[in-house]
C-alpha cells in the first residue's frame, strides 16, 4: 500500500519509528517531514498529507502530532480526507471499516511506540466493509455535509 506519512516537530520523533516500521511490513511510505524537532507548524504537515490523498499517490494517510488533536483538526478541512485519532487498536480497525477512515492520527506525547505499532497495523489490514449498507448510507451522509458545507470545493474528491 501507498502511505503519506507526516508529523510536525513534537510528532518526529514517534513518525521516524513508525515510517520504519510500516516500510519493514513492506508497505510503500512517502515521508513527508518534519525531519527534526525544530519547532513547526502542524496544519503544514496535515495539508501535505491530505493533497497526496486528494491526488491518489497514496491510498492511505498517517498524521503525528503532540496530541493527535491539531493534525485532526487540520486534515479534515480537506476534501474527502477522514481523519480520525486512535490510541487503540479496535478504533483503529473500526474506523476504516465502518467510516472509511483515510487518515490514521496518533500523538506521540500521549502513547508509546509499541501501542503505536499496533495501531497502524490494526489500520492498514482494516478495509471498508462496503457490503453492509448502513456503513455506505452513513459515508454517504458525510459526503453530503461535505459537499453542502464546502461549496468551494464541491466535485473535488478523492480519486477512490
Ligand atoms: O499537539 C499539537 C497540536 O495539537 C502540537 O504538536 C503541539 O501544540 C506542539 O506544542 P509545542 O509548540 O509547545 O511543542
Amino acid at each position: 500500500m501507498k502511505i503519506a506519512i507526516a508529523s510536525d516537530h513534537a510528532g518526529f520523533p514517534l513518525k521516524e519509528e513508525v515510517r520504519d516500521h510500516i516500510r519493514k511490513l513492506g508497505h510503500e511510505v512517502h515521508d513527508l517531514g518534519a525531519y527534526n524537532t525544530e519547532p513547526s507548524d502542524y496544519p503544514d504537515f496535515a495539508v501535505l498529507v491530505g493533497k497526496e490523498l486528494m491526488a491518489g499517490t497514496a491510498e492511505r494517510g498517517i498524521l503525528i502530532c503532540g496530541s493527535g488533536v491539531g493534525v485532526c483538526i487540520a486534515a479534515n478541512k480537506m476534501p474527502g480526507v477522514r481523519a480520525g485519532m486512535c490510541h487503540d487498536t479496535y478504533s483503529a480497525h473500526q474506523g476504516v471499516e465502518h467510516d472509511e477512515m483515510n487518515v490514521l492520527v496518533l500523538g506521540a506525547r500521549i502513547i508509546g511506540s509499541a501501542l503505536a505499532f499496533e495501531c497502524v497495523e490494526s489500520y492498514l489490514k482494516a478495509e471498508f466493509i462496503a457490503t453492509e449498507e448502513r456503513f455506505v448510507r452513513r459515508l454517504n451522509k458525510v459526503r453530503a455535509i461535505e459537499k453542502q458545507y464546502m461549496p468551494s470545493v464541491a466535485g473535488t474528491t478523492l480519486a477512490s
